[in-house]
């Protein structure tokens, strides 16, 4: 397995490390434009191997898609981050155009390969890269979900006082402030309900706090995330490399399903060896579903600043 990781950047390093670790890929390859960074952080990565005790060969590049070659996955995080007070939509006329090169690049070197797109705003520039690129619906897969939902956990756990293994909850819709869902009357603590442990007021309050998860991340830090987003991007790389048929909610481009087309937003999917293997529409109730439309509308509206 030969995964690529473009954009050396906070998330780029931080996914190729939590690859390297989890030790089931022959090979990462790091790609950057500023030259000589991708070189300097496999390089760095690399002098950890002995310490952490992996195998997997992580080599980095300035710009050079030949040495991307014949890569199984490839993951953009290529593009700038959003500064304290932004939201992510208004990254989308720097990052569009880094998106749709980056993408243009890989498909060019990698004819086979599934792309995960982790760039902001992840919806529309997933939708960006089918647009790019024409690959398979189910080769095209955008990150957010799986991150957005890691951080409904740990504010499950938190309000129910409880370990984040002991939770089970999904965020669906947009990666946006206003967008996500999280879907709080599936989640529960070990198959019970959470409406059973905690008051609708503090549910209101995780449901919030996730949904701002990465706005608050990014006023603490001066610039956004990068550990959560490279655990749950490498988690969806494993899924694939090891067809593990795992489910994530993540960034698919939907034909009539949920009742959407022509649009990428996040949905529950099964992610193996053939990247989106099936689009799960599970029951929403009403105010649900009209959530996911109100988040559709949204993404829609950045979509046509493309
Ligand atoms: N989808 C998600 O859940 C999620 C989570 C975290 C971050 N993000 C997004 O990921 C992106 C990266 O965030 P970051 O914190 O790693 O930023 P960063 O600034 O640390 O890294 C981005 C890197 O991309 C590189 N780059 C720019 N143009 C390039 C090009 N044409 N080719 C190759 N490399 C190029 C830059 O040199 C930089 O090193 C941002 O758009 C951010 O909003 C998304
Ligand atoms: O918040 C951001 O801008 C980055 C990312 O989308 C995140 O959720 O951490």
């Amino acid at each position: 397995m030969k995964v690529t990781v473009v954009g050396a950047g906070a998330v780029g390093a931080s996914c190729a490390e939590y690859i390297a670790i989890k030790d089931f890929a022959e090979e990462v390859v790091l790609v950057d434009i500023k030259e000589g960074f991708a070189e300097g952080k496999a390089m760095d990565l690399m002098q950890t191997a002995s310490l952490n005790g992996f195998d997997t060969k992580i080599t980095g590049v300035t710009n050079d898609y030949s040495k991307t070659a014949d890569s199984d996955v490839a993951v953009i995080t290529s593009g700038i981050p959003r500064k304290p007070g932004m939201t992510r939509e208004e990254l989308i006329s720097t990052n569009a155009g880094i998106v749709k090169q980056v993408a243009e690049n890989l498909i060019k070197n990698s004819p086979n390969v599934t792309i995960i797109v982790v760039s902001n705003p992840m919806d529309t520039m997933t939708y960006l890269a089918h647009k790019a690129t024409n690959l398979p619906k189910n080769r095209i897969i955008g990150m957010g979900g799986a991150l957005d939902s890691a951080r409904f956990k740990y504010r499950l756990a938190e309000a129910l006082g409880c370990p984040a293994s002991d939770v089970d909850g999904m965020v669906i819709g947009g990666h946006s402030d206003t967008g996500m869902i999280p879907l709080t009357r599936l989640a529960t603590r070990n198959s019970v309900p959470v409406s059973k442990f905690i008051s609708e007021e503090k549910m209101d309050y995780v449901r919030e706090e996730t949904k701002v998860g990465g706005a608050t991340l990014t006023k603490l830090l001066g610039t956004s995330a990068w550990y959560a987003p490279g655990a749950a991007v490498s988690a969806m790389v494993q899924a694939i490399a090891c067809d593990s048929k795992k489910m994530f909610p993540c960034s698919c481009l939907l034909e009539g399903e949920y009742g959407l087309n022509d649009i990428s937003i996040g949905v529950p999917a099964i992610i193996g060896k053939n990247g989106i293997e099936e689009i799960v529409e599970i029951e929403l109730d009403d105010a649900e579903k009209a959530k996911l439309n109100e988040s559709a509308e949204a993404v829609r509206k950045t979509n046509g600043l493309l």
